[in-house]
Protein backbone atom coordinates (compact mmCIF):
# COMPACT_ATOMS: atom_id res chain seq x y z
CA UNK A 1 0.00 0.00 0.00
CA UNK A 2 1.51 3.10 -1.54
CA UNK A 3 0.95 6.69 -0.10
CA UNK A 4 1.01 9.32 -2.76
CA UNK A 5 1.26 13.18 -1.56
CA UNK A 6 -1.10 15.78 -3.49
CA UNK A 7 -0.87 19.32 -3.46
CA UNK A 8 -2.87 19.67 -0.61
CA UNK A 9 -1.76 18.46 2.98
CA UNK A 10 -3.15 15.66 4.36
CA UNK A 11 -4.88 14.44 1.07
CA UNK A 12 -3.28 11.20 0.31
CA UNK A 13 -3.82 9.10 -2.81
CA UNK A 14 -3.40 5.39 -1.85
CA UNK A 15 -2.40 2.92 -4.10
CA UNK A 16 -2.83 -1.54 -2.87
CA UNK A 17 -0.62 -3.67 -4.55
CA UNK A 18 -2.13 -5.66 -7.05
CA UNK A 19 -1.17 -9.68 -6.67
CA UNK A 20 -1.94 -11.26 -10.54
CA UNK A 21 -2.22 -14.44 -11.34
CA UNK A 22 -4.32 -16.95 -13.63
CA UNK A 23 -7.24 -16.31 -11.42
CA UNK A 24 -7.55 -13.18 -11.78
CA UNK A 25 -6.05 -10.58 -9.17
CA UNK A 26 -6.29 -9.90 -5.04
CA UNK A 27 -5.53 -6.71 -3.55
CA UNK A 28 -5.91 -5.35 0.00
CA UNK A 29 -8.58 -2.28 -0.77
CA UNK A 30 -7.73 -1.00 3.12
CA UNK A 31 -5.01 -2.03 5.87
CA UNK A 32 -5.17 -0.25 9.13
CA UNK A 33 -1.04 -0.81 9.81
CA UNK A 34 -0.29 1.55 6.87
CA UNK A 35 -2.25 3.87 7.74
CA UNK A 36 -0.92 4.18 11.22
CA UNK A 37 2.39 4.30 10.01
CA UNK A 38 1.25 7.52 7.86
CA UNK A 39 0.27 9.26 11.26
CA UNK A 40 -3.96 8.48 10.16
CA UNK A 41 -5.82 7.50 13.55
CA UNK A 42 -8.68 6.65 11.19
CA UNK A 43 -11.36 4.61 12.88
CA UNK A 44 -13.82 3.19 9.96
CA UNK A 45 -17.74 2.57 11.26
CA UNK A 46 -19.88 2.79 8.46
CA UNK A 47 -19.18 1.11 4.80
CA UNK A 48 -21.05 2.93 1.58
CA UNK A 49 -21.55 2.31 -2.06
CA UNK A 50 -23.87 4.31 -4.51
CA UNK A 51 -24.18 3.39 -8.26
CA UNK A 52 -24.83 6.35 -10.52
CA UNK A 53 -25.34 6.90 -14.23
CA UNK A 54 -23.39 8.80 -16.45
CA UNK A 55 -23.23 12.55 -15.94
CA UNK A 56 -24.41 12.20 -12.54
CA UNK A 57 -22.45 14.74 -10.06
CA UNK A 58 -22.77 14.16 -6.26
CA UNK A 59 -21.70 17.03 -4.09
CA UNK A 60 -19.98 19.01 -2.74
CA UNK A 61 -21.07 17.00 0.68
CA UNK A 62 -18.89 17.34 4.23
CA UNK A 63 -20.06 16.02 7.34
CA UNK A 64 -19.00 17.95 10.47
CA UNK A 65 -19.98 17.43 13.99
CA UNK A 66 -19.26 14.96 15.94
CA UNK A 67 -19.77 12.46 13.52
CA UNK A 68 -17.82 14.75 11.39
CA UNK A 69 -16.06 12.34 8.55
CA UNK A 70 -13.02 11.55 6.98
CA UNK A 71 -13.44 8.93 3.35
CA UNK A 72 -11.70 6.80 2.30
CA UNK A 73 -13.16 6.59 -1.83
CA UNK A 74 -12.58 4.31 -4.45
CA UNK A 75 -14.51 2.79 -7.43
CA UNK A 76 -15.41 -0.18 -8.21
CA UNK A 77 -16.77 -0.06 -11.73
CA UNK A 78 -17.06 2.50 -14.36
CA UNK A 79 -15.16 5.80 -13.80
CA UNK A 80 -15.49 8.60 -11.58
CA UNK A 81 -13.56 12.39 -11.57
CA UNK A 82 -13.06 12.54 -7.81
CA UNK A 83 -12.34 16.16 -6.08
CA UNK A 84 -11.50 16.89 -2.79
CA UNK A 85 -11.97 20.69 -1.45
CA UNK A 86 -10.08 22.00 1.80
CA UNK A 87 -11.99 24.04 3.75
CA UNK A 88 -10.15 23.54 7.19
CA UNK A 89 -10.24 27.57 8.05
CA UNK A 90 -6.78 27.75 8.74
CA UNK A 91 -5.40 25.91 6.33
CA UNK A 92 -2.72 27.64 3.66
CA UNK A 93 -4.32 25.50 0.99
CA UNK A 94 -8.37 26.72 2.14
CA UNK A 95 -10.55 26.43 -0.98
CA UNK A 96 -8.19 24.73 -2.98
CA UNK A 97 -9.86 21.58 -5.05
CA UNK A 98 -7.66 18.78 -6.00
CA UNK A 99 -9.15 16.22 -8.59
CA UNK A 100 -8.11 12.80 -10.54
CA UNK A 101 -9.35 10.07 -11.57
CA UNK A 102 -10.57 7.01 -10.41
CA UNK A 103 -11.69 3.92 -12.33
CA UNK A 104 -13.12 -0.02 -11.73
CA UNK A 105 -9.90 -1.29 -11.32
CA UNK A 106 -10.15 -0.19 -7.93
CA UNK A 107 -6.15 -0.36 -7.51
CA UNK A 108 -6.19 3.56 -6.56
CA UNK A 109 -8.48 5.40 -3.71
CA UNK A 110 -8.37 8.67 -2.17
CA UNK A 111 -7.78 9.56 1.67
CA UNK A 112 -9.87 12.53 2.41
CA UNK A 113 -9.47 13.61 6.12
CA UNK A 114 -12.34 15.47 8.10
CA UNK A 115 -12.10 19.00 7.24
CA UNK A 116 -12.90 18.62 2.81
CA UNK A 117 -15.79 18.83 0.11
CA UNK A 118 -15.95 16.01 -1.11
CA UNK A 119 -17.56 15.32 -4.97
CA UNK A 120 -17.41 13.57 -7.93
CA UNK A 121 -18.90 12.90 -11.31
CA UNK A 122 -19.82 9.69 -13.00
CA UNK A 123 -17.93 9.35 -16.25
CA UNK A 124 -19.81 5.98 -17.22
CA UNK A 125 -23.12 4.30 -16.24
CA UNK A 126 -23.16 1.82 -14.16
CA UNK A 127 -20.87 3.91 -11.70
CA UNK A 128 -20.34 1.71 -8.18
CA UNK A 129 -18.68 4.27 -6.04
CA UNK A 130 -17.89 2.56 -2.44
CA UNK A 131 -16.45 4.63 0.65
CA UNK A 132 -15.14 3.83 4.22
CA UNK A 133 -16.08 7.01 6.41
CA UNK A 134 -14.87 8.14 9.97
CA UNK A 135 -18.44 9.00 11.31
CA UNK A 136 -22.02 7.71 11.39
CA UNK A 137 -23.83 9.43 8.81
CA UNK A 138 -25.75 12.76 10.74
CA UNK A 139 -28.17 14.48 8.85
CA UNK A 140 -27.07 17.46 11.32
CA UNK A 141 -23.81 18.01 10.68
CA UNK A 142 -24.34 17.79 6.73
CA UNK A 143 -22.69 20.56 4.71
CA UNK A 144 -22.33 21.62 1.31
CA UNK A 145 -21.25 23.60 -1.17
CA UNK A 146 -22.41 24.29 -5.30
CA UNK A 147 -20.70 22.31 -7.39
CA UNK A 148 -20.34 24.97 -9.28
CA UNK A 149 -19.04 27.34 -7.40
CA UNK A 150 -17.23 30.04 -9.46
CA UNK A 151 -14.61 30.14 -5.93
CA UNK A 152 -14.08 26.64 -6.41
CA UNK A 153 -13.54 26.75 -10.49
CA UNK A 154 -13.76 22.38 -10.46
CA UNK A 155 -13.58 21.45 -14.06
CA UNK A 156 -15.69 19.32 -14.59
CA UNK A 157 -15.13 17.36 -18.18
CA UNK A 158 -18.92 17.48 -19.28
CA UNK A 159 -21.09 19.86 -20.17
CA UNK A 160 -23.56 21.29 -17.69
CA UNK A 161 -26.72 20.12 -19.93
CA UNK A 162 -25.38 16.79 -19.37
CA UNK A 163 -25.31 16.90 -15.64
CA UNK A 164 -27.57 14.95 -13.36
CA UNK A 165 -27.84 16.77 -10.26
CA UNK A 166 -29.65 15.77 -6.91
CA UNK A 167 -32.53 18.60 -6.04
CA UNK A 168 -30.59 19.16 -2.23
CA UNK A 169 -27.16 19.68 -4.45
CA UNK A 170 -28.88 22.31 -6.66
CA UNK A 171 -30.03 24.38 -3.59
CA UNK A 172 -26.47 24.22 -1.81
CA UNK A 173 -24.91 27.60 -1.04
CA UNK A 174 -21.73 28.82 -1.91
CA UNK A 175 -18.39 28.80 0.06
CA UNK A 176 -18.23 32.64 0.83
CA UNK A 177 -21.77 32.08 1.91
CA UNK A 178 -20.71 29.81 4.93
CA UNK A 179 -18.54 29.50 7.84
CA UNK A 180 -16.37 26.02 7.54
CA UNK A 181 -16.83 24.24 10.93
CA UNK A 182 -13.55 22.94 10.06
C1 LIG B 1 -24.75 9.67 2.82
C2 LIG B 1 -25.91 8.84 3.39
C3 LIG B 1 -27.17 8.99 2.86
N1 LIG B 1 -28.20 8.27 3.36
C4 LIG B 1 -29.54 8.43 2.75
C5 LIG B 1 -30.09 9.83 2.82
C6 LIG B 1 -30.86 10.00 1.53
O1 LIG B 1 -32.19 9.58 1.72
C7 LIG B 1 -30.20 9.04 0.57
C8 LIG B 1 -29.33 9.75 -0.46
O2 LIG B 1 -28.45 10.63 0.25
P1 LIG B 1 -27.63 11.74 -0.49
O3 LIG B 1 -28.45 12.39 -1.54
O4 LIG B 1 -27.02 12.63 0.55
O5 LIG B 1 -26.49 10.85 -1.20
P2 LIG B 1 -25.17 11.34 -1.94
O6 LIG B 1 -25.48 12.60 -2.71
O7 LIG B 1 -24.62 10.21 -2.69
O8 LIG B 1 -24.21 11.75 -0.74
C9 LIG B 1 -22.87 11.39 -0.73
O9 LIG B 1 -22.17 12.19 -1.68
C10 LIG B 1 -20.77 11.97 -1.73
C11 LIG B 1 -20.20 12.96 -2.73
C12 LIG B 1 -20.12 11.99 -0.42
O10 LIG B 1 -19.00 12.48 -0.23
C13 LIG B 1 -20.84 11.28 0.67
O11 LIG B 1 -20.27 11.54 1.93
C14 LIG B 1 -22.31 11.59 0.68
O12 LIG B 1 -22.51 12.94 1.09
O13 LIG B 1 -29.41 8.14 1.36
C15 LIG B 1 -28.03 7.40 4.41
O14 LIG B 1 -28.98 6.73 4.86
N2 LIG B 1 -26.78 7.24 4.94
C16 LIG B 1 -25.72 7.93 4.47
O15 LIG B 1 -24.57 7.77 4.98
Amino acid sequence: MKFVTTPIPDLLIIESQVWKDERGFFMETYNQNPFKTQGIAATFVQDNLSCSHRGVLRGMHAQAGDNAQGKLVRVLHGRVLDVAVDIRKHSETFGQSFSLILDGNGAKSLWIPPGFLHGFLSLEDNTLFAYKVTGFYDKTGELGVRWDDPDLAIDWPMDRDELIVSEKDQQLPFLSDIVSPF
